[in-house]
């Protein structure tokens, strides 16, 4: 498959970069394990006020103490509840397992080169993830295939631009990284994200890994296996400056 023009892509993670069961199976039990022992450790400190203080926003609670923090985020990790204050503190408590080497984060084979071909041909890259923005660079640098941080411009996540689900969050995507929304493709295994980025006006390719049980398509979108499946190229001279 062959698109074009292309500025810029944006990818999701799990799923479409990497495996959603390494997401499921390793890091978000990792996570819930460790809630009540990293409140303990952290008790007072920067980090573990700001989760406090957003923890009580989020929940409506003002009362809310260390162990309603740890039940209710212990519940939204049970239900995947996609809660920027879960995803903070997931984010921080995988980087003491990447710093301990105890995690390091999956990554399709196909992704590292799609993401250098892309380079050499002047496409930037980001990614748009329901996990926290330090969560995303922690997963591309301690990667399974090396650190990857240098083949990436930037990273996306709820706090940032909002809800994967939402058109409005594309929106301010696009106001971010200054590329014309029909130049950005997006690439994500969910029929609803990629929904929300079309009606934002980007363009979309779905992926679905070999094996996934939801099936190899997603309706409406067209869909690959892999990133090696999709040729991008940036405007031709007779396209440049037709969105501007
Ligand atoms: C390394 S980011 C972990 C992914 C995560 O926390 C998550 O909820 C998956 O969200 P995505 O938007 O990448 O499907
Ligand atoms: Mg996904």
């Amino acid at each position: 498959m062959i698109v074009t023009p292309v500025r810029a892509v944006v990818l999701d993670i799990e799923g479409t970069t990497g495996s959603a069961s390494h997401v499921y199976d390793v890091l978000f039990p990792y996570a819930r394990e460790r809630l009540a022992g990293w409140f303990a450790a952290h008790r007072g400190e920067p980090a573990w006020t700001e989760l406090m203080e957003e923890l009580r926003i989020h929940t409506g609670d003002p009362q809310l103490d260390e162990g309603g923090a740890v039940a209710v985020l212990t519940a939204w990790s049970d239900q995947d509840v996609k809660a920027p204050p879960l995803k903070r503190i997931q984010g921080l408590i995988w980087a003491e397992g990447y710093a301990r080497s105890t995690l390091t984060g999956h990554i399709y084979d196909d992704v590292p080169a799609a993401l250098a071909r892309w380079r050499r041909s002047g496409i930037d890259r980001y990614v748009y993830s329901s996990g926290s923005v330090a969560a995303q660079r922690d997963w591309f640098a301690h990667s399974d295939h090396g650190d990857l941080s240098a083949l990436l411009n930037g990273y996306f996540d709820l706090s940032g631009a909002g809800g994967k689900r939402d058109p409005e969050s594309y929106r301010a995507i696009t106001r971010a990284i200054g590329v014309p929304a029909p130049e950005t493709v997006f690439f994500s295994d969910v029929g609803e994200e990629l929904d929300a980025a079309a009606a934002a006006g980007w363009r979309t390719v779905a992926v679905r890994r070999p094996g996934d049980p939801r099936g190899p398509k997603v309706a409406g979108h067209p869909t690959v296996s892999a990133l090696d499946d999709i040729r991008l190229h940036r405007p031709t001279r007779r396209e440049e400056g037709a969105w501007t």
